[in-house]
C-alpha cells in the first residue's frame, strides 16, 4: 500500500466554521494505481490532496505514505518527501520565472539528486515542449506552462503524483491530450496518480473514482 488515509479529520481554525472540512476520510492507493477524486466546490478535495502531500496538518486520524506516518514528520521530513517520493501539480503552476523551460523541468529532480537526462529528454519530447526549452515561463501559453509543471513533477519519477485540476485551464481537446500524456507518463514511471477533478469523464478514465461530499467519502 503506497498511501493510506485513515479516518482523517481537519478543521481550519479561526474561520468560525465548526463543521470539519474533512470529517473521517479514509482511502487507500496502491503503487502505480490511478485514483480520481471528485466532489462539489468546497467539499474538501484540495484540502485532502494537500494533506496527502504533507503540505498541511490534520486534527485526527493518520496518513501513511509508504508506511511512514505523516503526523510524525518534522519540517525536514516533509521537505524530503517532496524532493523525491511525492510530487505535486496544482492549478497555479508555480514555475520559476527566472529559469528557462529546460531548467524548470530539471530543477526539482536536480535538488532531489534524481536528475536523469534521458528521462527528462523523453518527457520534454512527449509533452511537446522541445521547441520551447530555451523560453521563460512568461513566454508560454497557459497550456504550455501546464505541461512544463507536469513534466517537472514527473522528472522526479515520484512514487506518488498529486494533481489538483491539472487540466482545469484547458479546453476539452487539450485537456484530453494532457490527460492521455499524464496517464502514459505515470505508467512509464510506475507512479501512482491521485487526481482531483470536476470532470466525471476524466474520473472515468482512471483506475478508481471516489466522490467527496461535505468532507466525507460518499
Ligand atoms: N486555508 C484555509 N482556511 C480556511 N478555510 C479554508 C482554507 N482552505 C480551504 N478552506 C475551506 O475549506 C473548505 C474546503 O476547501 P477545499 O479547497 O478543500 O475544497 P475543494 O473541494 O477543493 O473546492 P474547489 O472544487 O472549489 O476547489 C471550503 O469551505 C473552504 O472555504
Amino acid at each position: 500500500m503506497l498511501l493510506r488515509v485513515q479516518d482523517v479529520t481537519k478543521k481550519y481554525p479561526g474561520t468560525g466554521v465548526t463543521r470539519p472540512v474533512l470529517d473521517g476520510v479514509s482511502l487507500q492507493l496502491n503503487a502505480g494505481e490511478t485514483l480520481a477524486l471528485t466532489g462539489e466546490s468546497g467539499s474538501g478535495k484540495s484540502t485532502l490532496l494537500h494533506l496527502a502531500g504533507a503540505l498541511d496538518s490534520f486534527d485526527s486520524g493518520e496518513i501513511l505514505l509508504d508506511g511512514k506516518a505523516l503526523s510524525r514528520l518534522d519540517d525536514t521530513g516533509r521537505a524530503a518527501l517532496r524532493r523525491g517520493p511525492v510530487a505535486l501539480v496544482f492549478q497555479q503552476f508555480n514555475l520559476i520565472s527566472s529559469l528557462t523551460v529546460a531548467q524548470n523541468l530539471s530543477f526539482h529532480a536536480r535538488l532531489g539528486e534524481r536528475f536523469d537526462p534521458d528521462w527528462i529528454a523523453r518527457l520534454t519530447e512527449r509533452l511537446g515542449l522541445s521547441e520551447f526549452v530555451a523560453r521563460y515561463p512568461e513566454q508560454l501559453s497557459g497550456g504550455q506552462q501546464q505541461r512544463v509543471a507536469i513534466g517537472r513533477a514527473l522528472a522526479l519519477r515520484p512514487r506518488l503524483l498529486l494533481a489538483d485540476e491539472p487540466t482545469g485551464n484547458l479546453d476539452e481537446i487539450a485537456s484530453d491530450r494532457v490527460l492521455d500524456l499524464m496517464l502514459e507518463l505515470v505508467g512509464a514511471a510506475g507512479t501512482a496518480l491521485f487526481l482531483v477533478t470536476h470532470s466525471t469523464e476524466i474520473a472515468a478514465r482512471l483506475d478508481r473514482h471516489l466522490h467527496l461530499r461535505a468532507g466525507r467519502i460518499a
